[in-house]
């Protein structure tokens, strides 16, 4: 099993090239399924839940090739399965947004309810109320939604849904179904992430009538038909977001190719509250940082609050950074786990329930750890890119589910840091 390992005390200087989100290529790669015509999609991350999710479309029959320069073509025309069996979905939550498009163009779709997953329970009952809404049939029997239109209908149709919470991968589903179904749907309580928006962009340019996209209403006329099209992933605001925290608890000064700084408004304010010098120029985003920044408290919430992808990464920098720190996470019931292996590294932190209180120390010092899902796995590399002597990382599958390629990225920018296989162990 890889490693990362990490000699810390490195100041990063360079520029390094922000990939495109994760979050949006896979549902753009589901939302290639709802056409028989050919989608390009380009600026695709080269990350382990892209590959999973072409694993899960050939599975299904469709034709997905990618190129070396991040661009894939999916043909979904002979699309002939439309299931998604559990030994792909439980590594990846995102697989759940095979279940709209499959709905709204095949009339029929069989998704195994995704896998728990460390961050929390994540359930997907709203998925499963706002299609019903919209005339799905869907019973839940030995682990699979198993999903067909009521009334003898041959296509969805339109309706009013305002879920119980915002949900972002919800939002997408409902998106994608509707942009198929018969007549209009709006969407209340909907989620505003970039991605969101992102995915609107890609229908619209597949022939979707969709209107207030990144507001917190969409209306969406529904088509009888999307056609291919040519689109360009958004810039990842959470891999920009962990580099900025990085150069703001390391030091230094790194230009972020291709950041989007308007998508990152809260951690930027916070990060500048810390003492970081953080601007948006020309093609991206320019951080410097020297000295000890000071700690900053927080509360994660729905975009465009302080996003809950940045929670771990952030609680890194805090836990070095002058005073001390209230973090409070409001999404996932379950997203302390790297708390434990920070204190493995030095850190002064104590939860209760859904609040970290983080006591800033001086100075870190190196241990193995283990990483437990794929933020936590960035919040302990950025620990150890300060820590004192060397930090053994483990279990960086959870990191390469959503990280194109971070090491070496890190590295471009100066820090010392090497992907180790098999039972490497830290020098004493
Ligand atoms: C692939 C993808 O885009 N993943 C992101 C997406 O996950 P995901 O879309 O899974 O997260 P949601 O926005 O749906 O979850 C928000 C909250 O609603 C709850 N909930 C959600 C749906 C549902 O049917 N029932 C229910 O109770 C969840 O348990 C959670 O407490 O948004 C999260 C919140 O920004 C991010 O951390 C993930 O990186
Ligand atoms: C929680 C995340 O992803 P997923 O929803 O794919 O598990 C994430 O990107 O931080």
């Amino acid at each position: 099993m890889d490693k990362l390992l990490i000699r810390g005390g490195r100041k990063l200087r360079g520029e390094v090239l922000i990939s495109g989100a994760k979050n949006a290529a896979l549902p753009e790669l589901c939302a290639a399924l709802l056409t028989d015509r050919p989608v390009m999609l380009h600026n695709v991350p080269r990350l382990k839940d892209v590959a999973t999710m072409l694993k899960l479309v050939h599975n299904m029959g469709v034709r997905a090739e990618r190129d070396d320069n991040g661009t894939v073509r999916i043909d979904a025309r002979s699309l002939e399965v439309p299931e998604a069996p559990y030994e792909l979905v439980k590594t990846m939550r995102a697989s759940v947004l095979a279940l709209g498009p499959l709905l709204a163009r095949f009339g029929r779709a069989k998704v195994s309810l995704p896998g728990g997953c460390a961050i929390g329970s994540r359930p997907v009952d709203q998925h499963i109320k706002g299609l019903q809404a919209m005339g799905a049939e869907i019973v839940v029997e030995h682990g699979y939604m198993v999903a067909g239109i009521g009334g003898g209908r041959k296509r969805l149709h339109g309706a009013r849904i305002t879920t119980d919470m915002v949900t972002v991968t919800g939002t997408e589903n409902f998106l994608m179904a509707a942009a198929l179904a018969e007549g209009e749907t709006v969407l209340e309580n909907a989620a505003q992430e970039p991605e969101i928006a992102d995915l609107a962009e890609m229908l619209i340019a597949m022939g979707a009538k969709i209107e207030g996209h990144g507001t917190s209403r969409i209306r969406i006329q529904g088509v009888e038909r999307l056609d291919g099209c040519t689109h360009q992933v958004v810039a990842d605001r959470i891999e920009a977001g962990t580099f900025l925290c990085a150069v703001a608890a390391a030091g230094g000064e790194v230009f972020l190719k291709h950041g989007r700084a308007d998508h990152l408004d809260a951690v930027i304010e916070k990060l500048r509250e810390a003492g970081a010098q953080v601007e948006a120029v020309d093609g991206g985003i320019r951080v410097q940082s020297q000295g000890r920044l000071k700690a900053q408290s927080f509360r994660t919430t729905e975009y465009p609050g302080f996003p809950t992808d940045m929670q771990a990464q952030f609680m890194a920098l805090n836990a070095i950074a002058e005073g001390t720190s209230t973090v409070t996470e409001t999404i996932f019931e379950n997203r302390f786990m790297h708390v434990d292996e920070m204190l493995r590294l030095g850190a002064k932190i104590q939860t209760d329930g859904k609040v970290a209180v983080i006591e800033g120390v001086r100075q870190l010092s190196g241990a193995t750890v283990m990483a437990t899902d794929l933020r936590a796995s960035a919040s302990l590399v950025i620990a150890g890119l300060v820590a004192d002597g060397e930090t053994l990382v483990d279990r960086i599958y959870h990191l390469d589910r959503g990280y194109d390629r971070m090491e070496g990225k890190l590295r471009g920018i100066g820090a010392d840091i090497e992907r180790v296989a098999g039972p490497a162990e830290v020098q004493p």
